[in-house]
């Protein structure tokens, strides 16, 4: 199968490090991110007990009566707040949607800030009140992680160290808490149904807490998949297709998935809780100037981050 290269990096010898233990994270993330597009991420600012708690939250969520669920799941937000039930995403290029349901939270800004009509409100789980408060602590808490990773990224890209952030301040994250729901009778699947086909995230960096088993891979450039494991509290973090853009594939938008376990074990849920960093809406996604030459040519038209974003919702069946 041969080996992939998805370092383990300690965030706190970027955030607090010498200068040179600085440049050498941004050089080890930039060049996993060239290679195999997938790091893993300790130290970053999560504590266990906030994941232990997430987590528990989450499955009491999933837990609720089918018709509390239905009560937060609207059309008209297309599934980028409150709940998505079983059976509504499919991957891009995919017949049958994947095994999963999903809640969706997304950013919070003050009544004055010029986004704030971009952003519907999230809608609150009245039957859990922790949910609602310890998601929002996780929201805040990887916001800032990815908000450090990013600027390691633009020291590797030869950017200003705050390229990204006033980009991705009040950007338009999402956190995604996702439930791979047991399947009782596994002959009934249509053949090819899996908890989430191949895909590649829409974002500019996704981090996804500790998922609860097994069964994330990645896609190698030679094209086999590839087990991706994260050590107990460790953050997996990978590129998403907005990066790939900016950077015209200098930094790789790996495509991966979630296979079904074992038949004997797909009576098992799966958790787990990707976070989405995307920038506001405004973000220009046009390829940066450094990363055009005659070896790499322009691939991409000119995009702004919204309306690449509203593109690709439609073609994952989440907006009409
Ligand atoms: O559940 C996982 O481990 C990954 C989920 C994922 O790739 C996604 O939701 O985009
Ligand atoms: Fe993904």
């Amino acid at each position: 199968m041969g080996s992939v290269n998805i370092p383990r990096l300690d965030l706190d010898t970027y955030i607090n490090g010498t200068a040179e233990q600085r440049k050498l994270f941004s050089d080890e993330i930039g060049k996993a991110f060239n290679e195999t597009g997938f790091v893993t991420i300790t130290n970053h600012g999560l504590s266990k007990e906030l994941i232990d708690k997430l987590y528990q939250q989450v499955k009491a969520l999933f837990s609720l009566p089918e018709d509390v669920k239905l009560k937060y799941e609207k059309a008209e937000l297309a599934g980028q707040r409150g709940y998505t039930s079983k059976g509504k995403e499919t991957a891009k290029g995919f017949k049958v949607p994947d095994l999963k349901e999903f809640w969706q939270i997304g950013q919070t800004v003050t009544d004055g800030d010029p986004v704030k009509n971009e952003y519907p409100d999230n809608l609150i789980v009245e039957e859990l009140p922790d949910f609602n408060t310890t998601t929002r602590e996780v929201y805040q808490k990887l916001e800032a992680a990815g908000t450090h990773l990013l600027r390691a990224i633009a020291i590797y890209l030869g950017l200003p160290e705050n390229y990204f952030d006033d980009k991705v301040h009040n950007g338009n994250s999402i956190l995604r808490t996702l439930h791979y729901f047991p399947i009782l009778d596994p002959d009934a699947l249509p053949a090819d149904a899996v908890r989430a086909g191949a895909h590649e995230d829409i974002n500019l960096i996704t981090l996804l807490i500790g998922a609860s088993a097994d069964g994330l891979e990645l896609l190698t450039r030679e094209g086999n998949w590839f087990p991706v494991k994260a050590h107990g509290e460790d953050v997996v973090v990978n590129v998403g297709d907005m990066l790939q853009r900016l950077t015209n594939n200098k930094l790789k938008s790996t495509t991966h998935r979630v296979v079904n376990p074992p038949r004997e074990e797909m009576k098992n849920s799966r958790y787990s809780v990707p976070f989405f960093l995307h920038p506001k809406s405004e973000m220009d996604l046009t390829s940066l100037r450094s990363c055009i030459d005659a070896e790499h040519p322009k691939l991409y038209s000119d995009m702004t981050a919204g309306e690449y974003l509203d593109e690709r919702l439609r073609e994952i069946g989440l907006k009409k």
